[in-house]
């Protein structure tokens, strides 16, 4: 094996090269895969095109240690190997300077969004990073929470910083937008880029509930100075913050040894850090910055006044048919996306979907060509050296229908035409979790527990009572769709007829 990748490692021509950032300007929440290969790079191009080099990131990780043990002996550094089904390319990345985890060092994260030096913070935890209730405020039960908000108003209180460890990406944001209102109070903007219909609304509305919860009623030093707190950091986070929405869009697969033994002899080196990307790449932001930022759009992003019609698209058309495609390629035993796609039953009911059920929901948004954006999409699907697996895109199904598939469904009703491919999209990812749980293999979701509780409950004699699955799922998933009773009976009948097709 070669020797490992660090900053000093000189590379064979032909790399893309890296930019040396001259200080931290980004902290970055979530540095998963997604964040090095979109964000990561956006920002790096911006940098070489303006010349302005303060945009360096302080990345934190929360779930695992992981990425910090990749990069921290790079110094950060990393590859982004760009693969096409004809050409794979590969480009270094320096811009991520340190990495942080709140295990280690909470107060390192909290200070760094309190850095006057920082202006931009942004955000990649997946959907479950968002704990909401049904009504869509902050889930107050969900992990982390409770901690983070009693350490918040400690914290404002003036105890030490950053003693219990975060929890929660809500309560690390909220500790470090308090720190920073504290200490300066100098503008930031804090940028969601997952996959959430609105995710800059949805994340301003979690950091407001987080602050009114910690502070609620009577705080550490009598209710006067809570309520104090809470009016304090209310009137700072509507004058000198902002959370724009974003549209993100690049597909990038978790990285694999198979991957980092290709790039080594390309690098003459060891990249533990490495990310695996397809060349098509989508940043569309809401032009709404409390401060400074990148110039990003040297890089390709694109700045609108109201990005929500670009994302309510993507989510309908690329990640609803992404989660049609997983369910229904596992179902016929494939292991991914691209070789689903590949079967021209999966690859008609996906273009089916795209173009009959998901587009005309989205009718009036002029922002697209929907019609050319499905072949892109699926396109993008086919393409066989990304090795995209199902087990990825088809993880935490509770939460992405919501998201991506039961919107269409609603407006579908709502406009009198039976979302008879949503429909069977739900009913796949149902026969989905009966097959996992039949293998014995565990449920990839943030609510699996409950979703083992349902498929149990409806095992009967050995088989699975198809209505009593679908009603099940559908009370979990909630929302007017699933309480419709036409989409009820569809799916169950989808289910009925799949769960035949299972045995
Ligand atoms: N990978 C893609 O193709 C892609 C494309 C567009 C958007 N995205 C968005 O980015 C997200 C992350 O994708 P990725 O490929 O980086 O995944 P990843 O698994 O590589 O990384 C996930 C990151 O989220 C953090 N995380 C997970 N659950 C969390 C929780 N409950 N609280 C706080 N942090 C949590 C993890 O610690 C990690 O840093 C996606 O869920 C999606 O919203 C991904
Ligand atoms: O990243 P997730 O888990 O929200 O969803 C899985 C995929 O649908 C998604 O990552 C797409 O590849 C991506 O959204 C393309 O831009």
């Amino acid at each position: 094996m070669s020797a490992r990748l660090t900053r000093r490692t000189e590379v064979p021509a032909g790399i893309g090269d890296d930019v040396r950032p001259a200080r931290a300007g980004i902290v970055h929440l979530g540095v998963g895969a997604f964040h090095r290969a979109h964000q990561a790079v956006y920002t790096q191009e911006a940098m070489r095109a303006s010349g302005d080099l303060r945009w360096g990131i302080v990345a934190a990780t929360q779930r695992s240690a992981t990425v910090a043990e990749q990069l921290r002996p790079q110094g950060g550094r990393y590859g982004v190997l760009t693969v096409d089904p004809d050409e794979t390319r590969l480009d270094l990345v320096g811009v991520v300077l340190e990495v942080l985890t709140p295990a280690e060092d909470t107060e390192g994260i909290v200070r760094a969004i309190a850095d006057p030096d920082v202006h931009v913070v942004t955000v990649t935890v997946t959907e479950k990073g968002y704990p909401q209730r049904p009504d869509g405020t902050l889930d107050l039960a969900a992990d982390g929470i409770a901690a983070d908000l009693a350490a918040l108003a400690a914290e404002e209180s003036g105890g030490p910083l950053g003693e219990t460890p975060a929890g929660s990406m809500i309560g690390m944001l909220v500790r470090g937008l308090a720190e920073r209102r504290r200490t300066h109070g100098a503008p930031v903007t804090v940028v969601s880029c997952d996959n959430l219909d609105g995710n800059g609304r949805v994340l301003e509305r979690l950091v407001r509930n987080a602050v009114e919860a910690a502070f609620e009623a009577s705080g550490p030093s009598g209710a006067a100075d809570a309520t104090g707190a809470a009016v304090a950091l209310h009137a700072w986070l509507d004058t000198r913050t902002a959370f724009p929405s974003t549209m993100v869009d690049r597909i990038v697969p978790a990285t694999t040894d198979a991957w980092r033994e290709i790039a080594e002899p390309l690098l003459g080196a060891r990249d533990e850090g490495l990310v695996v990307a397809e060349p098509t790449r989508y940043w569309v932001i809401e032009d709404r910055f409390a401060g400074p930022r990148p110039r990003w759009e040297l890089a390709g992003a694109r700045f609108v006044d109201d990005v929500e019609p670009f994302e309510r698209a993507k989510l309908r058309m690329l990640n609803a048919a992404h989660s049609l495609i997983a369910y229904r390629g596992a179902l016929a035993g494939y292991g991914t996306i691209a070789e689903a796609v590949a079967d021209p039953e999966i690859a008609a009911l996906a273009r089916g979907y795209l173009l009959d059920e998901a587009a005309p929901t989205l009718a009036g948004f002029d922002g697209l060509d929907l019609s050319a954006y499905a072949d892109e999409v699926l396109a993008r699907f086919a393409n066989p050296a990304l090795g995209h697996t199902i087990e990825k895109v088809g993880a935490d199904g509770s939460l992405k229908l919501p998201l991506r598939l039961l919107p269409v469904a609603a407006d579908r009703l709502a406009a009198g035409r039976p979302p008879v491919v949503v429909a069977e999209a739900v009913a796949a990812w149902a026969a989905f979790l009966v097959a996992r749980v039949d293998a014995g293999e565990p449920i990839a979701d943030g609510r699996a527990a409950e979703l083992a509780v349902i498929v149990a409950s409806s095992q009967v004699g050995g088989s699975t009572d198809a209505p009593a699955l679908a009603a099940g799922l559908l009370d979990l998933l909630g929302g007017a769709a699933a309480e419709h009773p036409a989409f009820r009976a569809l799916v169950t009948e989808r289910l009925a007829d799949r769960l035949g097709a299972l045995v």
